[in-house]
């Protein structure tokens, strides 16, 4: 028998003292974190705690001004190259290239992966399907609905294949039926094996899809773990508001009352 302590298992995702600033703005500050992989991970926090900037910075979509990011152990800033292929991301609040159709934006997402074309077309027509675009695969990106418009950029991320999903609010606009099927998507690429973090405002959502969620507030990670421990059996929504909100404390908008104009 070895006498080696057995070592941890490389997480999909480690996140390890991530810096950011904006001016005089820190948006991240200091962030560590591992994404277990096979978890189907949640990232909550209120309005500007951090989340896209640390996805982003995960994601090698902006640079952080300290830090390292690993995904499945290889760094994301110092060998790009080979950190890309492993990620599937749905930025949010970027630009679009929204002059293309949307089987036309998927077929050029994977040709940026290095795919063929005949790879790319069945899994394109199977995606548009998947996701019910169809139609709207022959329509301009720039015609889309917002909800549309985050369906496409999911199958963007979805065509090469990747072994971690990294999703900003991939839920926020999309329609019940969608929002059906973009679940059953990621519980299936869950269960194959695969990694989805998501960061979403919708507790009961976090709840009922991942099985784990990190707390991020003020750029720091708050609380972290399963959301069984996170929610300490006081429910998700009731633990955030603990961890971060302000209390039962509401001002009271007294002029709003229309009835006593
Ligand atoms: N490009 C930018 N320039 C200046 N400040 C920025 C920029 N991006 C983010 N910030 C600031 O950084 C902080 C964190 O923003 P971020 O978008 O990461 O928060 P978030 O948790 O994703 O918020 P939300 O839940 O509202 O989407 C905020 O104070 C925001 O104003």
């Amino acid at each position: 028998m070895s006498d080696r302590a057995p070592t941890a298992p490389e997480p999909a995702l480690r996140l390890r003292g991530l810096v950011k600033r904006f001016g005089r703005t820190t948006a991240v500050a200091g962030l560590d974190l591992d994404i277990p992989a096979g978890s189907f991970y949640g990232v909550v926090g209120p309005n500007g705690a951090g989340k896209t900037t640390t996805l982003s910075m995960a994601t090698g979509l902006l640079t952080p001004d300290a830090g390292e990011v690993r995904v499945h152990g290889v760094d994301v800033w110092a060998t790009p190259g080979a950190a890309a292929p492993l990620l599937g991301v749905l930025p949010d609040g970027v630009q679009v290239f929204d002059r293309l159709t949307g089987a036309e934006l998927i077929g050029y997402a994977g040709l940026l992966r290095g795919m063929t074309r005949e790879v790319i077309a069945p899994r394109r027509e199977d995606l548009l399907t998947a996701l019910d675009l169809k139609a709207a695969g022959r329509t301009l990106v720039a015609d889309y609905s917002a909800g549309m418009t985050k369906k496409i950029m999911l199958a963007c991320a979805l065509v090469h294949a990747p072994r971690v999903l990294v999703l900003d609010e991939p839920f926020e606009a999309v329609d019940p039926v969608s929002a059906r099927a973009i679940r059953a998507i990621l519980t299936g690429f869950v269960a194959a094996g695969g990694t989805v973090v998501l960061s979403s405002h919708v507790m009961a959502l976090v709840e009922q899809m991942c099985d784990h969620v990190a707390v991020v507030a003020a750029g720091r990670v708050v609380a972290a773990g399963t959301v069984t421990d996170v929610s300490a059996g006081q429910g998700l929504e009731q633990r955030f508001v603990g961890l971060v909100g302000a209390g039962d404390r509401h001002e009271e908008l007294t002029w709003l009352r229309p009835s006593s104009g």
